[in-house]
């Protein structure tokens, strides 16, 4: 057995979920008119309402024991105290020292992590201000207009999410435009539009050796060489955001234009480093800022706060009950907010990259499921897409239905119109409707018998379909930022209750060498017989189609 299912809490769960597998959300809330105020949470612009999810209080005293068991409050504070909890990597994991604000000292390894911080983060703010103030030129003298952000996985999907979200704060000092596919089609739309006069590139990339954004730099370099050979041009095109100088050096960037970076962000969390620089660059400085103070505030519920109240702890224990007790193997995320479309396609790769593991800390296999499948995308397009599936598939997917109560822009009736969606479809998927109800309504409409009888069983609604709603007061920097922060330390907390080691990502590396190894085959015209008979079938045809 590995370490989590020996546990008491983990077999006192077990037994639960087979009672609670027997009751219906829609009897819970009908034999307990305070299920609300027991089962939710507010904190300042976050209400957090978990009343719809398949627990009972004794499931969530025995959820809170698991916590207790599995040590989760220490290993919180010794994530915050800076401790290498990245044991596979032998690293601190510190991306909350990254919205801590400027004099409380950090050490690690001797440095103060701190202030590394808020050096960089002023270096930021100038280069932020020259940019947007018109003061940094390019090489024909003219200011920039443009920037584009090279980058991929961590190192372009929480910039670009936050773009998204924040958009209705841009001013129209500059455009932004992001390239993360390896797939050139993708930079050479992007560059169709641009001057290379007036366009910065911002190259973020924690190694500096990912193969898709050195592609795309090295051809986003040769189209300014093309336009220019003008001495310097490059270091007034070209910034940086790493922590590999050496490989920032070699391709021709200026060292003053390098932003830091430190082994101890995660490139999944690092988008409160210099890798949120394009966030800056487009909205200003101040939203930046904005998006820290609203992650720090987070940090601080999460610390403070007794975990019976403590969203991120719950958000947490919610999903190992979901999943690693009433089987649910998928998890929705349905943002009822525009500007939040890109929510899922984040969480997807920071929870999906984190704790998709099947090894303990110690490397035993796991006996249980460890993390959901994370997929979502808008609620309305979802409802005209797959929420089919979620009312009457044979699956039940747990859901997180995200809106606000404000949102960014007045949209006057809009708002109330999408909402109103919001709040019917969590009612929906948790009551259903069953086979008398349908009758009577079919009754009340003259329609017959025979055909009530054809159509009843099409129109029933089990329910009993889990979701937990995340109510913003404002879409804002500010409230992003406690979105984000909230999904982190649940992410963190839902490592720790399973026991795997959430900063490392094994799992992508097995491919990437093979590619590597591939890419050079298929750079000439010999039929390779190297691999297995389907790669070698796949990689011939592909380059006798080619030839
Ligand atoms: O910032 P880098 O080093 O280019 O890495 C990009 C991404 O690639 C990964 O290593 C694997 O997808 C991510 O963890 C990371 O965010």
């Amino acid at each position: 057995m590995s370490s989590r299912s020996v546990l008491p809490a983990w077999q006192a769960l077990q037994t639960s979920a087979e009672q609670v597998k027997n009751l219906h959300l829609k009897q819970m809330f009908a034999s307990d008119p305070q299920r609300f105020n027991q089962f939710s949470v507010a904190i300042d612009g976050v209400l957090f309402d978990y009343s719809k999810q398949r627990l009972t209080q004794d499931v969530f005293t025995q959820l809170l024991n698991l916590a207790e068991q599995t040590d989760l409050r220490q290993w919180r504070d010794k994530m915050f105290a800076g401790e290498k909890i990245n044991i596979t990597e032998d690293r601190a994991v510190l991306h909350v020292a990254l919205r801590q604000p400027a004099g409380t000292p950090l050490f690690l390894d001797g440095e103060d992590v701190n202030q590394g911080v808020h050096q960089e983060l002023a270096k930021i703010k100038a280069f932020v201000a020259r940019v947007r103030s018109g003061q940094w030129l390019g090489f024909d003298g003219q200011a920039i207009k443009n920037v584009v952000s090279i980058g991929v996985g961590g190192s372009n999907l929480g910039p670009q999410m936050a773009t998204e979200a924040l958009k209705t704060y841009a001013d129209d000092t500059l455009n932004i435009h992001y390239v993360s596919n390896a797939d050139g089609v993708q930079i050479h739309q992007v560059l169709a539009q641009l001057d290379p006069a007036t366009t910065l590139f911002v190259v973020s990339s924690k190694t500096f050796t990912t193969s898709e954004t050195m592609t795309n730099a090295k051809t986003a370099l040769a189209w300014l060489n093309k336009a220019t050979t003008a001495q310097g041009a490059v270091a007034k095109h070209f910034v940086a955001v790493s922590s590999n100088l050496a490989k920032t050096a070699d391709f021709g960037i200026d060292s003053d234009n390098v932003f830091a970076m430190w082994d101890w962000v995660g490139g999944r969390f690092s988008m409160w480093s210099a890798i949120g620089l394009p966030i800056a660059l487009y909205l200003g400085f101040e939203i930046f800022e904005e998006l820290l103070a609203g992650a720090h505030e987070i940090d601080q519920h999460f610390l403070n706060a007794d975990f019976q109240h403590n969203i991120p702890v719950i958000m947490a224990l919610l999903s190992v009950w979901n999943t690693s007790f009433l089987g649910a193997d998928a998890q929705a995320i349905l943002p009822y907010d525009q500007t939040m479309h890109m929510l899922p396609a984040y969480l997807q790769q920071a929870e999906m990259e984190s704790n998709g593991k099947s090894v303990t800390f110690a490397g035993d296999a796991v006996d249980y499921t460890t993390v959901p499948l994370i997929w979502g995308m808008t609620g309305i397009n979802g409802q005209h897409a797959f929420y089919q599936y979620l009312h009457q598939g044979t699956t039940i997917v747990p859901a997180d239905f995200i809106g606000s109560v404000t949102p960014s822009v007045d949209v006057g009736q809009h708002h109330q119109v999408l909402m109103s969606n919001f709040f019917a479809q969590t009612q929906a998927l948790m009551d259903g409707v069953n086979e008398d109800s349908i009758t009577a309504d079919l009754m009340s409409k003259g329609v017959s018998e025979a055909r009530i009888n054809e159509l009843v069983k099409h129109k029933v609604h089990q329910g009993n379909r889990p979701t937990t709603s995340i109510l913003l007061d404002k879409i804002d920097a500010r409230a992003v930022g406690r979105l984000i922060g909230l999904y982190e330390h649940k992410i963190f907390c839902q490592g720790i209750l399973l026991a795997v080691c959430s900063f490392d990502q094994w799992g992508v590396e097995l491919g990437k060498g093979l590619a590597s190894n591939i890419e050079a085959q298929l750079a000439n015209h010999d039929l390779t017989d190297e691999h297995d008979s389907s790669t070698n079938n796949l990689i011939n045809y592909f380059k006798q189609k080619r030839a």
